[in-house]
């Protein structure tokens, strides 16, 4: 059913905002697909829940710095919602988002990233929310350029039929480890560190897998495998020139809700099997294992530090709990509190990297992996998410990730390092947090 636009909207603010109410809901990854002349300027976001679901397609304005800018951001988005005229055609809420990341520290800009910046926000041109069951359209320009046909043009396009998305099989020129013996050696350097001395007790460190493939990657259908797993997880892309980045995390950095900050620890894993009984005998394991407990515990304690001087009753569970992934178990933590300050950002900064990426002390910890790891982590492990109208968000820990170019893939990877830590299972342990996308690339 086609949708009509009522009135014509003539602002005199630096942008216009319209949003409609759609009586049924699109297919978002086919809309990503028939919108491929956006390709470099869209982005998906599913929450782990499932209850939201968007996409953001051709980017109105980007909001891009060379260096890690929290507060900048925020203003600039507080900013644009100054300037921005808004109608909704439906009795509720505007859904407009500034969607974006940081890069997972400061360290100079690699090859590999530049397509993004440091900081790195959007605004969509086009954004259709799927929440609570409801389908919602937002249309946003620079009032100079609104034109309503444009959004005339969209719906159209998105009502056509579905299109057809055959899965087409990749052939794949080479699949291998970067670095993998000198990660090993690395790892084993840093338990010898902690064996020796008490300033670093805990160090994430990650390693990566490129995959070349014959033909350039299907970003639609590499998003659809990951959707067909049904994984408890968040579901990420976000484009930006030739770049393609995609995460299927399970780990929400925070999310703020009308003044309530939630967030929580994952960290501690153990690898699942095929086995049920064998499974409730790992969970058993998990829950009791000093060295996964202690590691858990670490990013407990730094969250809740880092949270205390902008939050009050706090609220969490002394002992973890399981959290089920396809492949892992991990111990999990939820942690709650009321805000005292609204700035996301400024949350955002203090939270990121929770020793679920960094490590323990958090500075040392940092700049361990700065100076010894190999390669530029970019946006894994970094936060990715979004601000809405009423400074309300949510950010995510983006790991289970790549970055795609063109054939090329980068699949990143890591885990928590602690005295008792051993090279080989650490190994195997990155293997397994390497599936997710390897699935989504229908290597496995
Ligand atoms: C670093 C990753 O995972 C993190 C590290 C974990 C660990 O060391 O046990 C568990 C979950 C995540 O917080 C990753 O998946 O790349």
């Amino acid at each position: 059913m086609k949708q009509k636009m009522i009135s014509e909207i003539n602002g005199d603010k630096s942008y216009i905002s319209v949003e409609i109410e759609l009586q049924y809901q699109p297919d978002l990854i086919h809309l990503l697909k028939k919108e491929i002349k956006y390709e470099g300027q869209r982005f998906y976001y599913n929450s782990k829940n499932h209850q939201l679901e968007m996409c953001g397609i051709g980017y109105v304005l980007q909001a891009r710095y060379s260096h890690l800018k929290y507060d900048e951001t925020y203003e600039y988005w507080q900013n644009v919602k100054e300037q921005l005229e808004k109608r909704v055609f439906h009795g509720g809420q505007h859904h407009l988002k500034f969607f974006g990341g940081f890069q997972f520290s400061e360290h100079a800009l690699t090859n590999e990233w530049k397509d993004y910046g440091m900081s790195h926000f959007v605004l969509p041109k086009f954004l259709v929310t799927i929440e609570d069951n409801t389908c919602y359209v937002t249309y946003t320009e620079q009032s100079k350029h609104f034109d309503i046909n444009e959004m005339d043009e969209f719906l159209n396009q998105l009502e056509s039929n579905k299109i057809v998305m055959e899965e087409k099989e990749q052939e794949i020129m080479s699949n291998k480890d970067i670095q993998s013996e000198e990660w090993k050696d690395l790892v084993t350097k840093v338990v010898n560190l902690m064996n020796d001395s008490v300033a670093l007790q805990k160090v994430v460190l990650s390693r990566r897998r490129n995959i070349i493939f014959k033909n350039k990657i299907d970003i639609e259908d590499a998003l659809q495998r990951s959707l067909n797993i049904n994984e408890s997880s968040y579901l990420i892309l976000f484009e930006s020139g030739s770049s393609q980045f995609i995460s299927q995390t399970p780990e929400q950095l925070c999310q703020i809700d009308n003044g309530k900050l939630y967030t929580n620890a994952i960290a501690g894993t153990i690898l699942r099997t095929h086995d049920e009984q064998e499974n409730q005998k790992l969970k058993e394991t998990l829950l009791n294992d000093s060295k996964n407990l202690f590691e858990h515990r670490y990013v407990v304690d730094s969250i809740i530090h880092d949270i205390q001087s902008f939050t009050k009753n706090l609220n969490y569970e002394k002992k973890p709990t399981i959290l089920t992934n396809t492949h892992l178990y991990h111990l999990y933590t939820n942690i709650q509190a009321d805000l005292l300050s609204e700035n996301v950002l400024e949350i955002v900064n203090q939270l990121h990297p929770t020793p679920a990426l960094g490590g323990f002390p958090k500075l040392e910890a940092i700049k361990f992996i700065e100076n010894e790891e190999f390669g530029t982590r970019g946006f894994y492990g970094a936060p990715i998410g979004y601000m809405d109208l009423d400074n309300n968000g949510e950010f995510v820990v983006s790991i289970r990730s790549m970055l795609v170019k063109d054939n090329m893939a980068t699949l990143y990877s890591g885990c928590g390092v602690v005295k008792d830590s051993n090279a080989d299972s650490e190994f195997e342990e990155t293997d397994l947090k390497f599936k997710p996308m390897l699935k989504a690339l229908g290597v496995m």
